[in-house]
């Protein structure tokens, strides 16, 4: 007789899916499979991508997003959820309502604004609906820099930046913050983390000279998603999510021929692998 493991937290994703297999949804679901919880996903957009560039997408009408909500909320106990690529301010809506509605478990708002090949997952508009609605619902927001700085209109050059805009942004009503230090200029890689308690520190790692970085943002989020629904405090949750994702990238793989997807193998290689099982 079969054994049913029933151990996994539920989790959801609500983003644009990457027919390429790197970024958005693609890359949640296989982190959220890495770290050993059971993945879900509201579909707000669809694009046609590979590792070169975004070629199309579309946004799923909202009574299909609101569907996907209902259907999630009836079946699963979802522990926690983050948000990824949410394309126009009426999507943004949306998911805000539907955050409301139900009780999902801490948010991370990861706001996606432009993909690497420079196409807008955003509109210009929806960055204040964000700012105004989707921000005061965030446990977690974790912007890279040039998202931040569209948050806050503040520019981050050095250190004294990346805290200046941390807190701007918590006034604007995120609890946590984590800005991202991939987009810096240097042989490291350090993120700033603020936390709601008013602790506050840095996470460095040297820079890996690889062009195979696509969906190193929705990695990490989805990696902090995860630990969080397995119950771990949220400063432990985003030290995870930094290693989780500097070993992904250290390992790169060869696919495609472009911007090359993370190597989430790579983190079970190292031991870095949900024990708890
Ligand atoms: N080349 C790299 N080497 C090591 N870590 C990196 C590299 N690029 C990004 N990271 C890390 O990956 C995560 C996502 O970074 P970032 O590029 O800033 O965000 P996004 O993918 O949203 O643009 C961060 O933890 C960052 O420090
Ligand atoms: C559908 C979709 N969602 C998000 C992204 C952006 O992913 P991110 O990890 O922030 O960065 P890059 O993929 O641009 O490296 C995306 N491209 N597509």
């Amino acid at each position: 007789m079969s054994k049913t493991i029933n151990s996994f937290p539920e989790v959801l994703t609500i983003a644009g899916t990457d027919s390429g297999g790197g970024a958005g949804i693609m890359a949640d679901l296989k982190t959220f499979q890495a770290r050993h919880v059971f993945g879900t996903a509201v579909v707000v957009a669809v694009t046609a991508q590979n590792t070169l560039d975004v070629q199309a997408s579309k946004l799923m009408p909202q009574s299909l997003i609101n569907a996907q909500f209902a259907a999630i909320a009836e079946d699963f106990q979802i522990r926690a959820c983050k948000t990824g690529m949410l394309g126009n301010s009426n999507r943004v809506r949306a998911v805000v309502q539907n955050l409301k509605k139900y009780n999902f478990g801490p948010i991370i708002v990861d706001p996606v604004m432009i993909a690497k090949g420079g196409t807008a997952l955003l509109s210009e508009e929806a960055i204040v609906t964000v700012k105004r609605e989707l921000l005061p619902l965030a446990t977690l927001i974790t912007p890279n820099i040039p998202e931040a700085e569209k948050l806050t209109g503040q520019h981050i050059e050095n250190k004294v930046d990346f805290q200046k805009t941390a807190r701007i942004l918590q006034n604007l009503g995120a609890q946590n913050v984590l800005i991202k230090g991939g987009h810096q200029n240097s042989d490291t890689v350090s993120d700033y983390v603020l936390l709601a308690n008013q602790t506050h520190f840095w996470l460095t790692k040297p820079r890996t000279h690889t062009n195979c970085t696509h969906g190193t943002g929705d990695t990490i989020s989805a990696c902090i998603t995860a630990e969080l629904a397995h119950g771990a405090d949220l400063a432990t949750a985003i030290r995870c999510g930094k290693n989780y994702v500097t070993a992904t990238i250290e390992h790169p793989i060869q696919v495609g021929h472009g911007h090359g997807p993370l190597n989430h193998w790579a983190a079970q290689k190292e031991g870095l692998a949900y024990e708890k099982i």
